[in-house]
């Protein structure tokens, strides 16, 4: 195994990954079967970061890994850093690999005189020298028009969905959408969950305190049936929580969560353990340390879907063609 694969018409594929989540990095490049470029980086006495390549890159095709998992500012600084790393040393492609899109939520202005960051990174990104950006369920699929090229908007739904079916008596279901800003999602959901009702929470939120979510009542069919509940993402937990509670309140059998990026700030870990859900199924997009990880918690492997999309990226093939049937 090399860092490098070789091919007649001398295209090179190139993953380096940021120190977030290496164990994501080392998932994806087996499943490529390659080896990761080795990069040395590491912090200065007054926090600034360091990182160069020890091979070159000059060429080639390169994928720059890094979940933005906290302490995230630091660890979007540090690609942002890696990007130009490689804009320097001569790499044909840049495609930025960010599994979880940092700052996704602030896509738009809820109020005069705030910013709209989702927007500020892709034109970061686009200034170090990214070419691409490949990303797993945007917190809203407009965040793709913000960069200024291609966007590889990947999606774990057929792969959380493949898990929950495992999981279910489908003829049984009731989809949940947390909140109105999933309904799509969940109708999606339904459709390829045995085409069941569908629910949702009316959820509002204390604008004036951050990470404050009041789950009210739920909205549709829950009464005996087990429920699934989608999200983009868990981050304090208090969306999921809340929303279980009002689905049992309400004559639910059983509820299974399904989200695909475990940020789990505290006190997420709390809050689901004790929330009554029978499962909560999350990927991988962001490592989840074993002192977050509790009994009901299952963590799928985002690693194939990013190693098929890089593969499709590498060889002008088409990331759409691995969603065929889920559009
Ligand atoms: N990082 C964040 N954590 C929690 N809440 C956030 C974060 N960034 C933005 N927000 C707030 O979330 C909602 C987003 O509402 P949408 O309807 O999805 O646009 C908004 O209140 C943000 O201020
Ligand atoms: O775990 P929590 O701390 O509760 O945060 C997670 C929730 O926050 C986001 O929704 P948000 O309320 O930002 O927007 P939306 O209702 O428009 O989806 C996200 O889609 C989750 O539903």
């Amino acid at each position: 195994m090399t860092g490098i694969i070789s091919h007649a018409d001398e295209k090179r594929l190139v993953l380096v990954s940021g120190r977030a989540h290496p164990d994501l990095a080392r998932d994806v490049a087996a499943e490529l079967d390659i080896d990761l470029v080795h990069t040395t980086a590491y912090d200065f006495a007054n926090g600034e970061i360091y990182v160069r390549y020890a091979d070159s890159v000059r060429g080639a095709d390169v994928f720059v890994l890094q979940s933005h998992t906290a302490p995230i500012n630091q660890w979007i600084m540090e690609q942002l850093i890696m990007v130009d790393a490689l804009k320097r040393a001569s790499a044909k492609t840049i495609t930025v690999v960010q599994p979880f899109y940092g700052y996704a939520r602030q896509d738009k202005k809820h109020k005069g005189r705030e910013p709209i960051s989702a927007r500020l990174m892709a034109d970061l990104f686009k200034t170090a020298g990214a070419h691409r950006l490949m990303s797993v369920d945007l917190h809203t699929s407009q965040t793709q028009g913000f960069f200024d090229g291609p966007v590889d908007h990947l999606w774990a739904m057929p792969l959380l969905i493949d898990y929950v079916r495992t999981r279910v008596d489908i003829s049984n279901v009731t989809v949940v959408s947390p909140d109105a800003g999933r309904i799509r999602v969940a109708e999606h959901w339904a459709s390829k969950l045995g085409g069941g009702p569908l629910a949702f929470v009316h959820k509002t939120r204390d604008t004036s305190r951050p990470n404050q979510a009041v789950a009210n009542r739920v909205v549709g069919d829950v009464v005996g049936r087990t429920c699934v509940l989608v999200d983009d993402l868990i981050d304090t937990g208090g969306t999921i929580a809340g929303a279980v509670r009002v689905v049992l309140e309400a004559g639910a059998k059983d509820v299974i969560v399904a989200a695909t990026h475990g940020v789990l700030s505290d006190p997420a870990a709390q809050r689901l353990s004790e929330s009554g859900a029978r499962e909560v199924v999350v990927t991988d997009t962001l490592p989840i340390i074993p002192e977050k990880r509790f009994p009901q918690l299952t963590i799928l492997s985002i690693a194939p879907l990013i190693a098929r999309a890089i593969r499709e990226v590498f060889d002008d093939g088409s990331v759409t063609s691995l969603f065929d049937g889920n559009a």
